[in-house]
This record gives structure tokens, C-alpha cells and sequence, in this order.
């Protein structure tokens, strides 16, 4: 076939195209202004005659807002600062309560970013139907925000992605995940966690800065990558939790003496995950229903913590003239069978019926210093999916605190000693932690060490 012949066929195209583009127009212009429709014919034909595909995110959908728009802008918003092409960016809060500003593109602006081989481009438009209708003039968008009845008019924001059309397969199977997955985890990094507390009945939240992480935590090293793989698997099991019906949730039982890290634990959990603490304190809540309201107004991707339920169980059995307790619980609150009374693993069957509506990732934890004293209900199997028992110094652990407190990484001439003494002395975590802390130097810290647990050792 000769080029003049393709050609003509383009021509003719074009003007077919074009024709239905001007009887469109001729029907529409009734309806729709003629700026608009010149946008939209325009617009027709370069998608008609491009090599290009165009993805377009919008910030709504209806009236709900676009949750992929979002997560565009904040991936957009996070490559923006090494991003070649914009000059001109907009400033943005990542959410209200923070005082990072990040930047996004503005109006008009393109930057192209390169996955897997293939180079995409982003543009931001931003369309004001109201000024469009009435040419760019503000006192006639203020006429058209007054013919919408006063309503302030909406300004129409979309990301456009554009790629060649050959990639069309990898935009969509690969490029786009890679960009909601890099949103997702940018959007968890950035969110502050809070700690909920029980004040007045209510939930009240606190920012939740507690430093522990699973690297700074001195744990058996098999044990601790059991736990973080088994986080690992918890929250990508959606869609698991959602075919077999169960809640989406997990349950850990944290147990071992004082000072061992069960509390650490639950924050170096909290900041893997990025979830949000609740810290149920059994002796505030009165009644059944005030649980259920506690429960219900928990947010999802959520950290449920009981701790030190042995007190809860254990010391409602004391006598009345020990006193006030802070860990005693109110009266209502037992390890009995009482119908209107809650137990914890009754606690567990309301959890399962409330959280298996929502299906939201909970985790929930208990921790205790006594297993032994625990209701066999709740150490059935299946109760709490993983028992986790936090125990004494090892020689492994205390290198990790060694690591942490004093940069002590490669070993010290003074470790044998120390972990001879260990083995015969128990000493917890949270002990060593303490005095490595009180010491400036390694050496000291160490030789402090040593004498601290020769004198528990007298
Ligand atoms: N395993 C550990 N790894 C790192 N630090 C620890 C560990 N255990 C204890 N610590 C240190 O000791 C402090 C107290 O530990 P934590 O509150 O986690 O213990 P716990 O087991 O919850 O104790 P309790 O049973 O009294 O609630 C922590 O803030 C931390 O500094
Ligand atoms: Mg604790």
C-alpha cells in the first residue's frame, strides 16, 4: 500500500472522526459549553490518532473520593523531591495533624518515571468547570458559583498516566500495583501511631512513640523471625480470612517474669506493622455492653493489648482489706462463668463475632507474668494463635543489647564472662538495659555488668 494511500485513509479517518465530533457538538452545544466541548473533541482526536494510552485517575468518583488518586499523589508526592521536569509543585498535608509538607505537581506539570524498562509519564490536571463555563474571568466562575445556588464551585483534579500502547499490558498488571503498593507503604510510614486509652469509658488517644523495634529487641533470634514471619503472613491473608469466613484477626499470648520485653513486644509489633495501640485495661470497663461499644469504636489495622491478665483473673480473689489495686479488676470483671460477666475468653468469642462484620486486620495480645495461672479455656489450641514466651538473658540477646545501648557489635574481651555468669544467674532484659544505660563507656557499662550480677548472685 503507498503512504498516499495511507494517508488518505488517516485523512479520512480523521474527518469521520472530526465529523462526528462536530454533529456531537452540534447536539451538545445545547447542554454543554463550547469551551468544553472544543476540550473534549480535541481530546478525542489526539487518543484517536496517538501511539499513547492514557490512565486517567480522578480525585472522585461520585462523590466519594478516588482512593487511587490519592495513593498517586502520594507516591507522585514522595519521588517529587528527585523528580526531573516539575518546576512547579504544590504544597500539601499528608493528613491534618502533622507539619510535613510534601509536594505534588502543579497544574499542567509532567514528570515521567521509569519502571521495568518502560518510561510512563504523570501529568496533574486541574479543571474549573465553573470558570471553563464562563471563560476565565473570576467575576463570571463568582456568576457561575452563584448560578450553582452560592455553592462554592469544585475544582475537577486528575492524575493522567501516559504510556506508549505497547506497554499497555505492563501499565496495567505491573506499573500501577508497583505504584499502590509504593503509595501504601509510603502512607504507613508516615502515619502517626496513636496509643488508645480508656478515659471516662471512652477511648482517648495519645501519640504512640515507643522507640522498641524488632532490631532493638533482645529475643531468640528464631523465635523473633517466627513472630515477625508470622506477622508477615497475617496481613497479606486477606483474601484467606475472607474465603474460609473467619475475622481477620490474630492472636499472640506474650508470656514470661517481669522486665523480659512482653510490653516491648507489643510496641516493636505496633511500629513493624504501623498498626495503632488499644490498650484495654479490663478494669475500667463496667459492663457487656460497654466492652461492645469499646470494641465496635476500635479503628482497623489495630493492636487490641490486655495486659497482665493473670491480675485480672487472679486478684479479684483477694481479700477486701488488701485495698485499692490498680490492677484489681471492678467487680463484674472474673474468671467465672457468670453470664453477665466477662471472661477473657469470652472476651475472645465477642471479639470473633464483632471483628468477623468488619473484616479489618486485629491483632490482639495478652501478656502475663504467670501462664500456669491462666483459664484452660484460653490456652486451648486455637485460642491465641501463637504463644510466645519471653524469657531470662541469654548470651544472644544480651549481644543485641550490648549492640544497642553501647554500639558493642563485633564482641568484647569481657562478653565470656558475662555470659558465664548469665547462665547461672537469671537476669532479666530489663536489668542488663538498665545498667548498661546508667554507664557512659562500653568498658564500664560491661565491668558494671558484672558486678551487678555477682552481687544478685550473693
Ligand atoms: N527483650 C527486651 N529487649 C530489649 N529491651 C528490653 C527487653 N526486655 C526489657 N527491655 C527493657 O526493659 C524495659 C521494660 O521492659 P518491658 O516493659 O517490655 O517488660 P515486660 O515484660 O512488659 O514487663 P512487665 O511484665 O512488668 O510488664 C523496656 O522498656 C526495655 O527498655
Ligand atoms: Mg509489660
Amino acid at each position: 500500500m503507498s503512504s498516499d494511500g495511507k494517508l488518505e485513509r488517516y485523512v479520512s479517518t480523521a474527518l469521520t472522526v472530526f465529523g462526528t465530533g462536530m454533529a456531537l457538538r452540534g447536539m451538545l452545544g445545547d447542554v454543554l459549553p463550547y469551551e468544553i466541548l472544543d476540550e473534549l473533541s480535541f481530546a478525542a482526536l489526539r487518543a484517536r490518532f496517538s501511539s499513547r494510552d492514557t490512565v486517567v485517575f480522578d480525585e472522585t468518583e461520585g462523590l466519594a473520593p478516588n482512593h487511587l488518586y490519592s495513593a498517586v499523589r502520594a507516591y507522585l508526592a514522595a519521588r517529587a523531591a528527585s523528580a526531573t521536569g516539575v518546576r512547579r509543585h504544590r504544597a500539601c498535608r499528608v493528613d491534618e495533624s502533622s507539619s510535613d509538607v510534601t509536594l505534588t505537581m502543579d497544574h499542567g506539570q509532567e514528570t515521567v518515571d521509569a519502571h521495568d524498562g518502560v518510561k510512563y509519564t504523570w501529568r496533574f490536571v486541574s479543571h474549573d468547570p465553573a470558570s471553563a463555563a464562563f471563560g476565565n474571568n473570576p467575576g463570571n466562575a463568582r456568576a457561575a458559583a452563584a448560578a450553582h445556588g452560592g455553592r462554592q464551585h469544585v475544582c475537577l483534579r486528575s492524575f493522567e498516566l501516559s504510556f506508549h500502547k505497547k506497554h499497555k499490558e505492563k501499565a496495567l498488571a505491573s506499573y500501577i500495583p508497583f505504584v499502590l503498593d509504593t503509595a501504601k507503604a509510603i502512607k504507613d510510614q508516615q502515619r502517626n501511631l496513636k496509643m488508645h486509652m480508656i478515659e471516662y469509658d471512652a477511648w482517648t488517644a495519645v501519640d504512640f512513640r515507643h522507640p522498641s523495634t524488632f532490631d532493638t529487641l533482645a529475643m531468640d533470634g528464631t523465635l523473633k523471625k517466627s513472630v515477625v514471619d508470622d506477622l508477615e503472613r497475617f496481613v497479606k491473608r486477606k483474601d484467606y480470612y475472607r474465603r474460609t469466613g473467619r475475622a481477620w484477626k490474630r492472636g499472640y499470648l506474650l508470656y514470661g517474669p517481669p522486665g523480659t520485653g512482653k510490653s516491648s513486644l507489643v510496641a516493636a509489633m505496633a511500629n513493624y506493622l504501623k498498626f495503632d495501640i488499644y490498650d484495654l485495661e479490663l478494669t475500667e470497663v463496667k459492663s457487656n455492653s460497654d466492652l461492645r461499644r469499646l470494641l465496635v469504636g476500635m479503628g482497623n489495622r489495630s493492636i487490641l493489648v490486655v495486659e497482665d491478665i493473670d491480675c485480672s483473673l487472679d486478684l479479684h480473689q483477694r481479700p477486701a482489706d488488701q485495698g485499692p489495686d490498680r490492677r484489681a479488676p471492678r467487680p463484674g470483671f472474673t474468671g467465672d462463668d457468670n453470664e453477665d460477666k466477662v471472661t477473657l475468653s469470652g472476651l475472645l468469642n465477642f471479639v470473633d463475632g464483632l471483628w468477623s462484620t468488619s473484616g479489618q486486620e486485629r491483632i490482639i495480645v495478652f501478656t502475663t507474668n504467670y501462664k500456669e495461672r491462666l483459664e484452660p479455656a484460653l490456652l486451648r489450641p486455637g485460642r491465641m494463635d501463637m504463644h510466645i514466651h519471653m524469657g531470662y538473658c541469654t548470651p544472644e540477646s544480651f549481644r543485641i543489647l550490648a549492640c544497642n545501648y553501647h554500639s558493642v557489635e563485633e564482641g568484647h574481651a569481657m562478653f565470656p564472662e558475662i555470659e558465664q555468669l548469665m547462665e547461672e544467674v537469671p537476669i532479666t532484659p530489663a536489668e542488663v538495659a538498665e545498667v548498661l544505660m546508667r554507664n557512659d563507656g562500653a568498658d564500664a557499662a560491661l565491668q558494671d555488668l558484672v558486678e551487678f550480677i555477682k552481687a544478685k548472685r550473693r
